[in-house]
Parts: structure tokens; C-alpha cells; sequence
């Protein structure tokens, strides 16, 4: 029997991304609820029991519910993408590059908790210096980040791409959170391995999807005498054996005049740049990636393979 898919929340933008991705595959079983019943308790809790995997597409709230309406079921494995249980204990968390690992505990976990799309940027970045002993747990960590706006959901699309919408934004670039306390925090620091709290700075473009996050740190900061050399060949030897996370080499991103923004939407894999003169004073990280390819969708996509695979 083929392994029986439902996607809660399918008729929103992570859950129709997640749709597209499945869509031609025959080894699995897609359960559907009519758009019209999206939010019909009952029905919902069937499907959500019917399944072998649950991949929950909801804000925090509703994941929570959903959660609760499996709480008697003991074979539905459920997938979250909210920001509901990512910091959770008991919960794998879905990024599978992040260690070693990773991977085998998502293939063998009843609840995965797939990363927000701007922390996936952070920890892929932070967490391999941590390991690498380059960055100490008390280091001051400044995210500066730019998402596409399908990372607001259907409201922030409906927001920006409707001029008639009562709160239109006309912006091409803002900046949002600007209260620090941005619901991404928490799983940035208990990801990347910190004791402190990271800055995280986010703003959104006025494209639909793709995702550039910064972290910049200065070299007489670092322990263990770091290089920008020296991070790079740390992100290099985490990064070794998967194709995902690509790692670009230190002399072609010397070259490079710009990043581009959306230059991976619509992929499921993320680059990682060093930028920094050899000897100099500063260090730029940078994460490139979709915010709804290996920052949502995607992630989700390949975090239900590994469990099938088990
Ligand atoms: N967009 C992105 O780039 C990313 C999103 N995520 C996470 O994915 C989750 C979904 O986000 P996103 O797809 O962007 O959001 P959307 O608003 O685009 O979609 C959410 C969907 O859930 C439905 N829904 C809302 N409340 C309920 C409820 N109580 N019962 C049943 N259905 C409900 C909505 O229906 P209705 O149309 O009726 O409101 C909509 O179809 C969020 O938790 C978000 O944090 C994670 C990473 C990136
Ligand atoms: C542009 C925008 O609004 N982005 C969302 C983050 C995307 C999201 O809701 O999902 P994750 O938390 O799962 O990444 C925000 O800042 O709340």
C-alpha cells in the first residue's frame, strides 16, 4: 500500500507549493480536502487520521489543534511548518544538513518541525562555526536578512499585489520586526547553538520568492585566530557529502559583483558565500536560498522522503 499524504492548510502558499512538488508522484497517495472545506473541523481531523504522514501548512494556532486532534492516534507522523513546535524537545527539527545526524533522527521521528525559512539561512551558517569552535556560544550574532514576500502568506501577497487592498504596500524594500522580537529567534539560538539571542534584522522585497540572510562578524571576535580561510574550510568540511547546501569557493565569490535575491527561487537547495579580504578585519556571511524551496516547501518535500524512507 502506498503511503497515505495529507497536507493541511493545501490551498495556502506553502501547502500549494508542497502540492506542485508532489504532483506526478506515484508512490505516494495524496489525500485532499475541497478548498470550500478548508477549515471544516471534521473533516480535517478525518483526513489528518487517515494519513500515514500529516503535512501541517498552518499558523501556529491551527498546528497546535491539528496536533491535538492526532493526540489518540498512534501511527500519523506529522510534518509542521509552523513556528509552533520548533524549538519543542520532543520534536526533530527538520533540517537535515544541520549535523550529521540530523538526517536519521528526521528519518525516524513521529514529529518533525520544518525550519522557518529565515533561520534555515542563520543556523546553516551559524551552527558549522559553532561546531568548528570558530564562534563561541556568547558571540554577538547579527542576522540581516531581505525575503520575497510570499513569506508573509496569502495576506501579505494579497497585501502587495492588490492595489485596492485596504492595506496596500506600495514599498519595494521594508523592514518589519521592528520590535526585536521576532518569532524566528528562538530556534536561531537554540539551533545555532547559542546562549545568547541573535539580532535579527528581516525586510522584504518586492519579489515574490527568494531569500538573501546575512550574518556579519568581525575576524578579532572570533576564537581559534579564524580566517576568512579558515571559515570558509569550516563551512566546506560540514557541507561535505550532500547535495543540498552548496558551498561557494572562496575565490569565485571574491568576483562576484552582487548577489541577486531571487536568483534560486523556485529551487530547493541553498548557497552559502564567505566575503572578506585574506588578512582583513571583517567576515560576511551569506545565505542564499527560496524562502519557499529549502525554506519551506521544499524542506517539507524532503523531510517526507527521509521518513518514507524509513
Ligand atoms: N510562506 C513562507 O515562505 C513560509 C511559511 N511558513 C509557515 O507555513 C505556515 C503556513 O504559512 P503560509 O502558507 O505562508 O500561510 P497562508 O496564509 O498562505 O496559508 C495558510 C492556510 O491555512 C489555512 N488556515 C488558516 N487557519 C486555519 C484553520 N484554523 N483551520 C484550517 N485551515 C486554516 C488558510 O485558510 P484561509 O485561506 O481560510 O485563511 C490557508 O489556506 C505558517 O505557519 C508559516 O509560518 C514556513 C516557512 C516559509
Ligand atoms: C516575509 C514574512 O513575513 N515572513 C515571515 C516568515 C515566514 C513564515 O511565516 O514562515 P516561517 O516562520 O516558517 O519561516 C515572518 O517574518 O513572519
Amino acid at each position: 500500500m502506498k503511503p497515505k499524504i495529507f497536507i493541511d492548510g493545501e490551498h495556502g502558499t506553502t501547502g500549494l507549493q508542497i502540492r506542485t512538488r508532489m504532483a506526478g508522484r506515484a508512490d505516494v497517495d495524496l489525500l485532499s480536502i475541497p478548498e470550500s472545506e478548508r477549515r471544516n473541523a471534521q473533516m480535517r481531523e478525518d483526513l489528518l487520521n487517515s494519513a500515514d504522514i500529516a503535512i501541517l501548512c498552518l499558523p501556529d494556532d491551527a498546528s497546535k489543534q491539528a496536533v491535538e486532534m492526532t493526540a489518540a492516534n498512534n501511527k500519523v507522523r506529522i510534518i509542521d511548518t509552523s513556528t509552533a513546535f520548533r524549538v519543542h524537545p520532543d520534536w526533530a527539527y527538520g533540517f537535515a544538513e544541520m549535523d550529521n545526524s540530523q538526517g536519521a533522527k528526521i528519518r525516524d521521528a513521529r514529529h518533525v518541525a520544518n525550519p522557518g525559512c529565515y533561520p534555515t539561512g542563520a543556523i546553516g551558517l551559524i551552527r558549522p562555526l559553532r561546531m568548528a569552535g570558530i564562534i563561541s556560544e556568547y558571540h554577538s550574532v547579527t542576522v540581516n536578512a531581505v525575503s520575497g514576500y510570499t513569506g508573509g502568506g496569502k495576506q501579505l501577497i494579497a497585501q502587495i499585489e492588490d492595489a485596492s487592498n485596504p492595506e496596500h504596500i506600495d514599498s519595494p524594500h521594508f523592514l518589519y520586526g521592528l520590535t526585536l522580537k521576532h518569532k524566528h529567534v528562538p530556534e536561531m539560538k537554540i539551533h545555532g547553538l547559542l546562549e545568547r539571542e541573535p539580532l535579527f534584522a528581516p525586510s522584504v522585497g518586492k519579489f515574490p520568492q527568494g531569500m538573501i540572510v546575512q550574518v556579519p562578524l568581525h575576524v578579532d571576535d572570533l576564537e581559534d585566530n579564524a580566517t576568512v580561510e579558515s571559515v570558509h574550510a569550516a563551512l566546506v568540511a560540514h557541507y561535505a557529502n550532500q547535495s543540498i547546501v552548496e558551498v561557494v569557493p572562496l575565490d569565485v565569490a571574491a568576483k562576484l559583483p552582487r548577489i541577486n535575491a531571487v536568483e534560486l527561487a523556485g529551487k530547493d537547495t541553498m548557497k552559502l558565500y564567505v566575503f572578506g579580504q585574506p588578512g582583513g578585519e571583517h567576515i560576511n556571511l551569506v545565505a542564499l536560498l527560496d524562502n519557499l524551496g529549502k525554506g519551506a516547501s521544499g524542506a517539507a518535500v524532503q523531510n517526507m522522503d527521509l521518513m518514507l524512507s524509513a
